[in-house]
């Protein structure tokens, strides 16, 4: 197997570059999804979040209020701490046995773990190679006030509640540009794999 962690900045362009990597062959799982699945109701983290934070987090029909929790922990970083001390153990613990699932799966497959916060929750599976998307901030305020539909306070706040892009920079393999066009960002996906794949078979020859 050949594991990429793939991070960068909200609205940077991670899951844009994952589906392309996904095209080519890639099993692709994302932490965004699995911090999903592990909330839902009747588990240890979602009951750990409501001790916490208190009932008001929840819908009627028990399910998490993201938008309220996201109030509350994107303007407050002692809460926000607190959150990810009760969701990220659980999803590094499901991600482990879904990289080590993959495996077993397919000895030969090359793994996408897109994971916005490898660099805040000090994610440390054993990746070949660690790939960063950057857009700057100005570009990934601009793409959630202009595709997401937040306010400008509230994508600055979002934004501002991660790592920077020279954070991230500093512990990239390979860095892709997601500033400028997406064909841009998409053909360095399409570099990206061309050198796995090399690299890979370069290998496989001894
Ligand atoms: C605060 C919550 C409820 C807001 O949910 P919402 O549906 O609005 O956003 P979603 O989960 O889709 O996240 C969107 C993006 O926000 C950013 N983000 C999410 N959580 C955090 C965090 N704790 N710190 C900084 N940025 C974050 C990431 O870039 C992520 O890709 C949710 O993000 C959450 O439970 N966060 C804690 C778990 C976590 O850290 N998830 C990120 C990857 S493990
Ligand atoms: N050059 C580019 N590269 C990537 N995305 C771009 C580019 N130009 C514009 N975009 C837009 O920026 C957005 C990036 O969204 P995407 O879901 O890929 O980012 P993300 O980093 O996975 O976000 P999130 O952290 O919220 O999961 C998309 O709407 C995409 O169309």
């Amino acid at each position: 197997m050949y594991l990429i962690g793939l991070t960068g900045g909200i609205a940077s362009g991670k899951s844009t570059v994952a589906r392309r990597l996904f095209a080519h062959g890639a099993v692709h799982l994302d932490a965004d999804q699995l911090a999903r699945r592990v909330v839902e109701p009747g588990t240890p983290a979602l009951a750990a979040i409501v001790a916490e934070f208190g009932e008001a987090v929840l819908q009627p029909d028990g399910m998490l209020d993201r938008a309220k929790l996201g109030e509350i922990v994107f303007h407050d970083e002692a809460a926000r701490e607190k959150l990810n001390a009760i969701v990220h153990p659980a999803v590094r613990t499901l991600a482990g046995k879904l990289i080590a699932k993959a495996e077993a799966e397919n000895s030969d497959a090359v793994v996408v773990y897109d994971v916005p916060l490898l660099v805040e929750a000090r994610v440390d599976h054993p990746f070949d190679l660690v790939v960063v998307t950057s857009a700057g901030r100005h570009e990934q305020v601009k793409r959630l006030v202009e595709e997401r539909g937040l306010d400008p306070i509230q994508a600055e706040a979002r934004v501002d509640s991660q790592a920077s892009d020279d954070e991230r920079r500093a512990i990239a393999d390979v860095v892709i540009d997601t500033s400028g066009a997406l064909a841009h960002t998409m053909s360095q996906a399409d570099a990206l794999w061309a050198r796995i794949v090399a690299e890979r078979a370069a290998k496989a020859q001894g």
